[in-house]
């Protein structure tokens, strides 16, 4: 057996676990399979860089102290010469992204709403826990062979929660998913996941992520606007993600609000896939038919009834962003993934406007108060593709035994005041036939259900990517 690429395990570990082949590789990770031959089971290990520290230790050890359904299960931890080693349950049922690009058009709604409740139920635990994710991704949701989704690298979220460990290559979000208060430079914390799972849950349901295009102008366009939402979506999900996805994280709901939503709606949605069709975008194929998630009782505003919501109010961009949007440029982002890496300098800025890009590459500070670091990623290797099987979720079929059916009758979730009076803005006229795409980079392989109507005007951001631009040249990648 090949183990080309693995560090070797740290004494203790290495006398139980035998080092297997390298499954895949993150921003200054390696994960890699082993053999637990205490428990005859094979698990995966994943091991990155961390300051040489005994806090390391510590903070590490705290990874297997959580204990959720919805997170990947941590088996083993230990800090060793610099290296962090973490042995967890071994998925093999590949990633969201796999399953994204093999339904090809987006999951069926039941699917998409599964995956989603369960990452909400995972960030509910992760933020009661007081640990912001701030990776939520479609690459960081793993499926075992049962089917069943786990949100990972919960653990790299909590050792970069440690100041001193934060200068050390860790990755601290996702570009593509980044929530706009991330994208400014300003604090993360858990609104900046329920911002990144609504993103997840349109790029489920459609099959193409929320803000298509480089992450530049990816990233500009969630300072601009909302996204868009899938066509043919219930009121009260298309309120939820719009509440989820509010400029202002004071206004997002909070994941246990988003989770309980998210699984009555998987409760109404799941009956309903044995008789309904979803309209193009929301399933791999069918007639179009309108996609309903039954009454859902929420309160306030944004998540009401009454009538679909369609999104693009213009946002303010502040200096801050503009220096992050540059330090996205000037450090080019391989992957489209925002990291804290060791090597590269990258920019300097002033105290006022910090957006924790600084000289080295590193970022100094508690990261709830800092923005993710801008670099140059040590190693971004893509990691190779998994086989997935395709759900067929146009195929009649009974209820899903995973699915979580609440007990209580249907109540209604408070969300804060502000989200209650939050006005959508309709930017897209009804019904939409054949609309006429506007956007244009990163063309996805077919035409989206719904796209914006607004023009986007360049403004201070879009000068400084304009002024960048040049530089960056095919360097950018899609992000994960
Ligand atoms: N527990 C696991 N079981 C099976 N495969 C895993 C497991 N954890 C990670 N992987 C796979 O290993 C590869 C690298 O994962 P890793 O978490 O290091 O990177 P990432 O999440 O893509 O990026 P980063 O860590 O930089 O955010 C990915 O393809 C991922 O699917």
């Amino acid at each position: 057996m090949t183990t080309v690429g693995v560090p070797p395990l740290p004494v203790r570990l290495a006398e139980r676990y035998g080092a297997g082949p390298v499954i895949g590789r993150g921003v200054g990770s390696v994960v890699f399979r082993a053999h637990d031959s205490l428990l005859g089971r094979d698990a995966a290990v994943k091991s990155f860089r961390v300051e040489s520290d005994p806090r390391a230790g510590r903070e590490l050890s705290l990874l297997a102290r959580f204990d959720h359904p919805g997170l990947v299960p941590v088996y083993d931890v230990e800090e060793h010469d610099g290296r962090a080693f973490v042995v967890m349950a071994l998925l093999d049922g590949g990633s969201l992204t796999d399953r994204i690009a093999a339904a090809g058009g987006g999951l069926g709604l039941p699917d998409a709403l599964r995956t989603a409740a369960t990452v909400g139920g995972a960030l509910e635990h992760l933020h009661r826990a007081g640990v912001t994710h701030r990776g939520v991704g479609p690459a960081n949701v793993l499926y075992d062979l049962d089917g069943r989704a786990h949100l990972s690298d919960f653990g790299v979220a909590l050792v970069a929660d440690a100041p001193r460990i934060t200068d050390t290559g860790l990755t601290v979000g996702a570009a593509p998913y980044l929530a706009p208060e991330q994208v400014r430079g300003e604090p993360a914390g858990p609104a900046a996941d329920v911002y990144a799972l609504a993103l997840v849950l349109i790029e489920s349901l459609t099959g193409r992520r929320a803000f298509p295009g480089d992450p530049l102008s990816a990233a500009q366009a969630r300072l601009d606007r909302g996204p868009v939402l899938p066509e043919g979506l219930d009121d009260d999900l298309a309120g939820l993600l719009t509440a989820m996805t509010a400029a202002d994280p004071a206004d997002r709901p909070d994941a246990a609000a988003v989770s309980a939503v998210l699984r009555r709606a998987l409760v109404a949605a799941e009956p309903a896939a044995t008789t309904v069709v979803a309209a193009p975008g929301l399933t791999t194929g069918g007639p179009a038919t309108r996609v309903g998630v039954g009454p859902l009782a929420v309160v306030g505003g944004a998540l009401a009834r009454g009538g679909p919501v369609r999104r693009g109010a213009p946002r303010a961009t502040g200096t801050r962003g503009v220096l992050v949007l540059a330090g996205l440029a000037a450090s080019a982002v391989l992957a489209g993934t925002v990291a804290i890496a060791t090597s590269g300098p990258v920019a300097e800025v002033s105290a006022d406007d910090r957006p924790a890009v600084v000289a080295g590459g590193a970022t100094v500070g508690a990261p709830d108060t800092q923005a993710p670091a801008i670099v140059v990623p040590p190693s971004s290797e893509p990691a190779p593709p998994t086989d997935e099987p395709e759900d067929d979720t146009t195929t009649a079929r009974p209820p899903d035994p995973r699915t979580v059916i609440p007990e209580e009758p249907v109540r209604p979730v408070a969300l804060p005041e502000t989200t209650r009076t939050t006005t959508p803005t309709r930017t897209t006229p009804e019904p939409v036939e054949e609309p006429e795409p506007t956007e244009r980079a990163e063309q996805p392989a077919e035409r989206p259900a719904v796209e914006p109507t607004r023009t986007q005007r360049p403004g201070a951001v879009g000068q400084v990517l304009n002024g960048v631009g040049g530089l960056l040249g095919g360097v950018l990648g899609g992000g994960r």
